[in-house]
């Protein structure tokens, strides 16, 4: 099971790092960083003026697709993001099986001033501090990977560091998990983390289960505007997508193509 595989060496690359900077160091770092964290609910939650919000991926490669992108450079891809009115930028800084990089995060966070979503792995407290040091406002956590408790857990710290977690829900029981440990965005993804196979349907199946109120964000296999109308009609108020702008050359352009719509 990949999931399995992939938290299996997240937690043992966790310890290696643990070694160079402790948690206890790595929190006096953050007494220097003078950057707070953005609130990310007036950039997500859909609104009249603004009812498709993106949250635009930099993605180098995936399990499921390999290297999606050659000519990679983060910072230069998320610049075109933001000026193509994305609403938050997801960098992934898994390195193993998604050629992600912390760095990435850091360097990004530079030049460009929309929130950032630390998308990884997250199973410690010890990655959600590295996040904020690295100059995230929100991080995922995935529903499937951490038990009720531990969702509970590592939201709390969050919120603690004053960020907030998109909590990631697969099927009916991660909801209930997500739902218990308080999470106020949901990220519902179509594909399955154990399989990899898409299931477009899951937001109209699950929405209805979701408290008012929360955010909801639809994640993977989006590419054209279409999705977005029936998506938003059904409660969707932001939509992750990576790929399918990965694959153009114009980032910017694309973005605009699939929030606004070819005219
Ligand atoms: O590239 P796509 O199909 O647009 O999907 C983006 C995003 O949803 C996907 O990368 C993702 C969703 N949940 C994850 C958890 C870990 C790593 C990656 C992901």
């Amino acid at each position: 099971m990949i999931l399995d595989e992939i938290i299996k060496k997240t937690k043992e690359d966790v310890i290696k790092r643990e070694k160079v900077f402790s948690l206890d160091w790595l929190g006096r770092s953050l007494a220097f960083n003078a950057r707070a964290p953005r609130d990310v609910f007036p950039y997500l939650k859909a609104t009249e003026e603004d009812p498709y919000r993106i949250i635009a991926e930099v993605k180098k490669a995936s399990p499921s697709k390999g290297v999606i992108r050659e000519n990679f450079d983060p910072v230069a891809i998320a610049q075109s993001y933001e000026r193509g009115g994305a609403s938050a930028i997801s960098v992934l800084t898994e390195p193993h099986f998604f050629q992600g990089s912390l760095e990435y995060l850091g360097q990004i966070r530079r030049y460009v001033g929309i929130p950032l979503l630390r998308k990884d792995f997250i199973v410690t407290k010890y990655q959600i501090l590295e996040a904020t040091v690295y100059g995230a406002d929100f991080i995922l956590l995935i529903a499937a990977a951490l038990s009720k408790k531990e969702l509970k857990e590592l939201l709390g710290y969050t919120r603690h560091l004053g960020m907030e977690a998109l909590v990631e829900v697969h099927d009916k029981n991660d909801l209930v998990k997500a739902i218990y440990a308080g999470s106020d965005i949901i990220g519902i993804n179509h594909r399955n983390l154990q399989t990899f196979e898409m299931n477009m349907q899951l937001s109209y199946e699950l929405i209805p289960m979701i408290p008012n109120g929360k955010v909801i964000v639809a994640e993977s296999g989006i590419y054209e505007h279409g999705q977005l109308q029936d998506l938003s009609k059904a409660g969707v108020d932001a939509f992750l997508v990576g790929e399918s702008l990965m694959r153009q050359d114009d980032e910017e352009e694309a973005l605009k193509k699939l929030k606004f719509g070819s005219i």
